[in-house]
């Protein structure tokens, strides 16, 4: 059930919005008619996940355009809406990219720009399938073709996370469907819990067995021989493999090294940036201080304590073992690098 569900949902007048903030207690949806509550929208993560995000960019072109129809908007006037659009988080690629997609087919017109915002969403969709047979098949063969797999995940990266079937998760779902699945150990993914809100929901509605851990246990389940992989999504991949990811990854990567326990990332192409050489010159988003300084309004640190948020890390390509896209698996840590095959 959860697989099927569509984060971002073009109503025909607007977007309904799963809202990500009220799950797993709450499901509604936020309906989206102008620019500033789309922008919103993304930047409290009511819809979040690089490649949600990116379709509801790309959407938010059509927003931009049927608002300023209303409004009486200059072509400008519409731009300078949806580079609002554009910016609202910095960090994950694939909301400039589907964005400026959309945007060559601007002067086209709204139908012009739905068509190619369908178009983005339909092949995110089609990339995650592709990317979970790509990844279920290499963990296989590298990893244990004689039983179950036991897998780590971090954050959220299911059919909430994108266009739907997801990308981490859908390789996750890949092997469920295979019958190759152990159990899955999900991070909680602190500060805002995507993992154990948002991929336990998910996991429980399609009965795959789980274990929700802290994050602060990842590290120990790797070097217990506890998992044969851990699997992520990611933000932003730059050209040398170096990949923006939830705060918190970058350990997981280091004690898969450390364990010698493959550590691989699931992109769609449009999360890999090669206009960015590598992570150094990525933009981390800073989040706000109370978002780790309290949990559902209520304050967890003293009063005199300063929050430090960053939403991403980066993990240096010499540590992802594979980066499984669309378009088959790149064994980076091997020196397969996005730069030299994704051009
Ligand atoms: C399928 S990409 C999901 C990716 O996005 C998440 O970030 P956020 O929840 O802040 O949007 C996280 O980094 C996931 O790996």
């Amino acid at each position: 059930m959860s697989q099927e569900l569509r984060a971002v949902e073009w109503t025909g007048t607007g977007l309904a919005l799963i809202d990500q903030t009220a799950l797993p207690h709450r499901t509604a949806t936020v309906d989206v008619h102008d620019v500033d509550t789309l922008v919103d929208a993304i930047r409290r993560l009511v819809v979040r996940g690089a490649p949600a995000i990116g379709a509801a960019g790309a959407y938010g072109v059509a927003i931009a355009l049927l608002q300023g129809e209303r409004e009486g908007w200059t072509d400008d006037e519409v731009r300078e809406a949806v580079a609002r659009v554009r910016e609202a988080r910095p960090t994950a690629v694939n909301l400039m990219v589907c964005v400026d997609r959309v945007m060559s087919r601007f002067d086209e017109g709204l139908d012009a720009v739905l068509a190619e915002a369908a178009a983005v969403q339909r092949e995110d969709v089609e990339a995650n399938r592709a990317m979970g047979a790509f990844g279920a098949d290499w963990l296989l063969e590298r990893v244990g073709a004689d039983r179950p797999l036991r897998i780590l995940t971090h954050c959220n990266t299911g059919a909430l996370a994108t266009a739907g079937w997801g990308t981490a998760l859908g390789v996750i779902r890949e092997l469920h469907a295979r019958g190759r699945l152990e159990v899955v150990y999900a991070d909680e993914t602190r500060p805002l819990l995507q993992g154990s809100r948002l991929t336990a929901w998910e996991l429980v509605h399609e009965g795959i067995p789980h274990f929700v851990q802290a994050d602060g246990a990842a590290a120990g389940t790797i070097l217990r021989g506890e998992v044969d992989a851990a699997i992520v999504g990611a933000d932003r991949i730059a050209a040398n493999g170096d990949t923006a990811n939830k705060v918190g990854t970058v350990g997981i990567a280091l004690a898969c090294a450390d364990a010698g326990v493959p550590f691989l990332v699931a992109a769609p192409t449009t999360t890999v940036d090669l206009a960015t050489p590598d992570g150094t010159a990525i933009h981390i988003e800073l989040r706000g201080e109370d978002e780790v300084l309290e949990w559902g309004g209520v304050r967890t640190a003293p009063a005199g304590s300063r929050g430090h948020n960053p939403a991403f890390d980066v993990t240096p390509g010499r540590l992802v073992t594979g980066l499984v896209t669309e378009r088959g698996v790149l064994e980076v840590s091997k020196g397969e690098l996005p730069g030299d095959r994704l051009r």
